[in-house]
């Protein structure tokens, strides 16, 4: 298949490039309250620069920058005054307003888009980062990122403002999927987005199918995943993080958290075409999920986050709406309650067949006082059914937390250090230090175990970490010598294309040059380490091999391949006997180290449990070789 690249690096299929025969796009009337803008900003440019932006624009870089002057695609505003009808009673936006709002704007650039009506398919996680309070204004834009086949990307970006102190505040960037709602049974195929004028634009344009292929593989990810877990539980590890919580003195039934609420649907609940208003069914939703949350936690926690959810089939005016919401595990500062949506008309409701028409999973954390540490109470389940929805919490929050660090598109500082050899002491002190510091980490959560392979990720604030464990039946001081010499690692790991020895300083640190495979149709990515070795002061100690990247002014960029950082990576080999050690790779995750463990961290990949295992061979191949 032909591809185009982009000037960010991000290649595209000519498939979604094609110019398809879709509606052509009629102007649409809107509410007086929706400004519907082309190519210029909603704020003035001299305002613009007056509100301080308390978020980076890489934070939420959705919308582009406000200042182009070239057409840009068609996007959406709405302003709001948070007004007490919109509050809950501490006098915050409630969740489901703002569920509402956002699902209004984002079917309106949908519309725009498609010149005829769109309903919602699917809301991508919402990681909510703010409140709004009475009297403040909410700005919420929208617009279409991509459009594939017959669904189409909506971006949506919600801030607040306290307009006494000028100050705008990101409350959270979400991810709607739209189709178009035919007349008849075939589908709508959707022109592409064209005039994609800022590079802000392209790269979400380009992240919009990536986005996608997350959303599409979500379910088989999920079910892979689960049932690793399933694994996990029924193993009995004692990994901290994994099903270590279910204490049956102190931990609450989940089964006490439940909430069943009906709601008829009547017109104003309906969108402009009739159906149900999907922002509707989100707030209705939000409702029944905080009751089951507050009655766990005897009080108000606040809504965090929103999970992948997908509107399975539509309901409309007449229909009952039946809400069952109910916590499915307490993790160390939130707790994730599940709400199933399943709609009756007059005909099911008698003859009690319901239709399942959505699911959702929402994150709530108490508000954090300060000196106060959150905590809530564990919970246990008494069913099978419990069981399940117990650990697929887990297993849904490690995607959110892969997703997350995956779309991030987190831009770093650099993070190498300029290679000096008279200061080679210190640099290989940092090195061997930062590692260490790394592996002491607490709390990291079993991934994968398998009989000789263990992966284990942590996740702190922005700090992403994964661990991979390996039995290795060789003696620690071999597996240290043959890790310690990285040229002789792209006989085991496929990630590494060439190794060569930079610089030696002297016994204990060297430089090496390492050129990586492109990953996921991205770049070849090239690397500079150092590395530096320990033997162990005393019995117990572990072997170091820590590895950090430098620069080094005999390395310049090399053409074709992408010069990428590591900032803490590395074993620490443990003797276990004579003829066993245990192996641990460490690695804290960079935007460059990222490609090659995405797979693994989505669920979708088991590459790090396959070069572990190639480690675990070449080690013990190689002992076999030398004894014989
Ligand atoms: C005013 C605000 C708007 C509203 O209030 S709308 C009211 C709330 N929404 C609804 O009632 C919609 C209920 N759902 C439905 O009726 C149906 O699910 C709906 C939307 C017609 C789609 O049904 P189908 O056409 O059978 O779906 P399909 O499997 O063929 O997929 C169609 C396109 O969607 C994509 N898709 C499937 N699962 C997805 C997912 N989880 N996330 C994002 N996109 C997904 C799928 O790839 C396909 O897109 P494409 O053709 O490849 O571009």
């Amino acid at each position: 298949m032909m591809t185009q690249s982009l000037q960010n690096g991000f290649t595209l299929d000519n498939h979604y490039l094609r110019d398809l025969k879709g509606p052509v796009p009629v102007p649409t009337q809107y509410a007086p309250s929706l400004g519907v803008h082309r190519g210029s900003c909603p704020v003035e440019p001299h305002k613009d620069q007056e509100i301080k932006k308390h978020r980076s624009a890489q934070a939420a870089p959705l919308l582009g920058s406000c200042r182009v002057q070239t057409p840009a695609p068609m996007d959406v505003q709405m302003c709001q005054s948070i007004q007490p009808c919109h509050a809950d009673h501490q006098g915050d936006l409630s969740a489901g307003q703002l569920l509402k709002w956002m699902d209004t704007i984002a079917c309106l650039a949908a519309e725009r888009h498609a010149g005829m009506a769109c309903v919602t398919l699917s809301m991508d996680d919402i990681q909510f980062e703010e409140t709004g309070r009475v009297g403040q204004v909410m700005t919420i834009k929208s617009k279409v990122n991509r459009a594939f086949t017959t669904s189409m990307e909506v971006g949506i970006r919600v801030s607040v403002q306290d307009v006494r102190e000028h100050v705008e505040r990101l409350v959270c960037v979400a991810y709607s999927t739209f189709v178009g709602k035919p007349a008849g049974p075939q589908k709508v195929l959707l022109r592409p987005v064209e005039d994609l004028c800022s590079a802000e634009e392209q790269l979400q344009h380009s992240l919009a199918s990536e986005r996608r292929r997350l959303r599409l593989y979500n379910e088989q990810t999920f079910s892979t995943l689960l049932q690793d877990y399933h694994t996990l539980a029924n193993g009995n590890y004692s990994s901290p993080g994994v099903c270590s919580r279910r204490d049956p003195l102190s931990a609450v039934s989940t089964e006490f958290t439940r909430v069943e609420s009906i709601e008829l649907v009547l017109p104003p609940h309906a969108n402009h075409h009739g159906n149900t208003f999907g922002g509707q069914i989100m707030a209705w939703m939000e409702n029944a999920a905080t009751v089951a949350a507050s009655r766990l936690c005897g009080c108000f926690p606040s809504l965090r986050s929103v999970d992948m959810f997908r509107f399975r089939g539509p309901s409309s005016v007449g229909d009952r709406l039946v809400f069952k919401a109910v916590v499915n595990n307490t993790f160390n500062n939130s707790i994730e309650v599940g709400v199933r949506v399943e709609a009756y008309n007059c005909e099911e409701w008698t003859a009690n067949k319901p239709r399942h028409i959505n699911s959702a999973f929402l994150i709530y954390q108490l508000a954090n006082t300060p000196g106060d540490v959150p905590a809530f109470p564990q919970v246990t389940y008494t069913t099978q059914d419990g069981e399940r929805r117990y650990l697929s919490a887990i297993v849904r929050k490690r995607i959110r937390m892969a997703r997350k660090h995956i779309l991030s598109c987190k831009e770093e500082a650099p993070l190498s250090v300029p290679w000096d050899k008279s200061n080679q002491v210190y640099l290989g002190y940092n090195n061997v230090a930062a590692l260490t510091v790394l592996a002491g980490k607490q709390d990291w959560e079993a991934s994968s175990i398998s009989d000789r392979v263990a992966v284990y990720v942590h996740e702190e604030v922005e700090l992403l970490c994964v661990q991979v464990q390996m039995e290795v039946m060789t003696s620690a001081l071999h597996a240290f010598t043959l890790l310690a010499d990285l040229t002789l690692r792209p006989l085991w790991d496929n990630h590494y294309l060439s190794c060569e020895e930079v610089e030696r300083a002297d016994e204990e640190e060297t430089v090496y040059h390492i050129k990586c495979p492109p990953i996921n149709g991205g770049k070849s990515r090239d690397f500079v380490f150092l590395l530096s070795k320990r033997q162990p002061c005393k019995d117990g100690d572990p072997y170091v091999v820590a590895l950090r990247s430098v620069t080094v002014t005999t390395v310049p960029p090399v053409e074709g391949f992408l010069r990428s950082e590591a900032k803490c990576a590395g074993f620490l080999i443990h003797s276990l006997g004579l003829n066993s050690c245990k192996v641990c790779y460490y690695n804290q995750v960079t935007s460059g180290v990222l490609p090659y463990v995405a797979g693994n961290l989505a669920g979708w990949s088991k590459s790090m449990e396959e070069t572990a295992s190639a480690c675990t061979t070449f080690l013990e191949r190689d002992l076999i070789t030398t004894l014989y």
